[in-house]
């Protein structure tokens, strides 16, 4: 038997223990107890996961900030959460060449979309382990930006849709190459590009350390880029979108509802 009989996906590890990939911890499942490795089949066992939910959005548009909210609001609700943000300023090493290519200090290698988007791919390649362990031990996983943060600004930056070249040679390198997993949900925190671009601003006014980078000074990649998030969320890409009007106070509680797929118990 090579799967567990609710259709999960596995992978075969030594010793064959098996790893259930996006399984809701559910007491209907029929592998035995929530959050505990139970046998599969009777040959095979798996492990229940906790859900990745990643936000995007543009600079300044407030991710981190409703991340923070978000924590607070399921955790309330008895849910457990690991959160990272890419990059991993401070952590990665390809992280901080991300920083420096950001602010000049990495020659032309900027100017290379590609290049840009290889250094962002290895930081998340890098965090691969983090975000196995975070899933395994966590209801749910926070990310603020993952793999489509890379499709919307590269594409932007090339001029391409959502469904051109480059969004489908990301996919092949991060997604079919590299093996990071796919999310369950993606929250697009959708704030107008004008009003992204003054909260960023006020945001380097009061601290001197957040100088906006190359990217965040840009007016016209950052509107963009808004076009390039709104087609990646009307495709689905890689996961479900759930649309969140950030110019206005988000609705943590409704939020926190979809982020936990309404699942009973929480
Ligand atoms: N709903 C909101 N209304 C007004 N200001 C907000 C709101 N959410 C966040 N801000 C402010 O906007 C600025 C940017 O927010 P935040 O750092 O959360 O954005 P971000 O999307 O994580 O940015 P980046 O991607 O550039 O790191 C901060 O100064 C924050 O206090
Ligand atoms: C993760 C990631 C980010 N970017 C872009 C988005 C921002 O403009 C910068 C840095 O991110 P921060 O949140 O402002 O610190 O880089 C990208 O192009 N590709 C990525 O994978």
């Amino acid at each position: 038997m090579d799967g567990c009989p609710r259709g999960a996906e596995f992978v075969r590890v030594d010793p064959p223990t098996v790893v259930a990939a996006g399984l809701p911890r559910s007491e209907e499942h029929p592998c035995g107890v929530p959050g505990q490795p139970s046998v599969c089949g009777g040959e095979l066992q798996c492990t229940l996961v906790g859900r990745l939910v990643v936000v995007e959005g543009l600079d300044g548009a407030g991710k981190n900030t409703l991340t923070g909210k978000l924590t607070e609001t399921l955790r309330e609700r008895g849910a457990t959460i690991a959160r990272i943000a890419f990059p991993r300023y401070g952590t990665g090493v390809h992280a901080d060449l991300v920083a420096d290519a950001l602010h000049g200090r990495l020659g032309d290698l900027s100017e290379s979309v590609y290049g840009m988007a290889l250094l962002f791919a290895l930081d998340r390649r890098d965090a691969i382990g983090e975000i196995q362990d975070a899933l395994a031990t966590h209801d749910v996983l926070l990310l603020d930006r993952y793999v489509a943060s890379n499709a919307a600004y590269c594409a932007a930056r090339l001029g391409e849709p959502a469904d051109g070249p480059f969004v489908s040679w990301l996919y092949e390198l991060e997604v079919a190459r590299f093996g990071l997993p796919a999310p369950d949900l993606h929250v697009l925190l959708r704030v107008p590009p004008e009003v992204a671009g003054q909260r960023a601003r006020q945001r380097e006014r009061a601290d001197a350390a957040r100088s906006r980078d190359a990217y965040e000074s840009n007016a016209e990649l950052q509107a963009r880029c808004a076009r390039v998030y709104d087609e990646l969320a009307e495709a689905r890409w890689l996961a479900p979108w759930h649309v969140v009007d950030g110019a206005i106070e988000p609705d943590v509680s409704t939020l926190a509802a979809e982020v936990l797929g309404q699942r009973a118990g929480y």
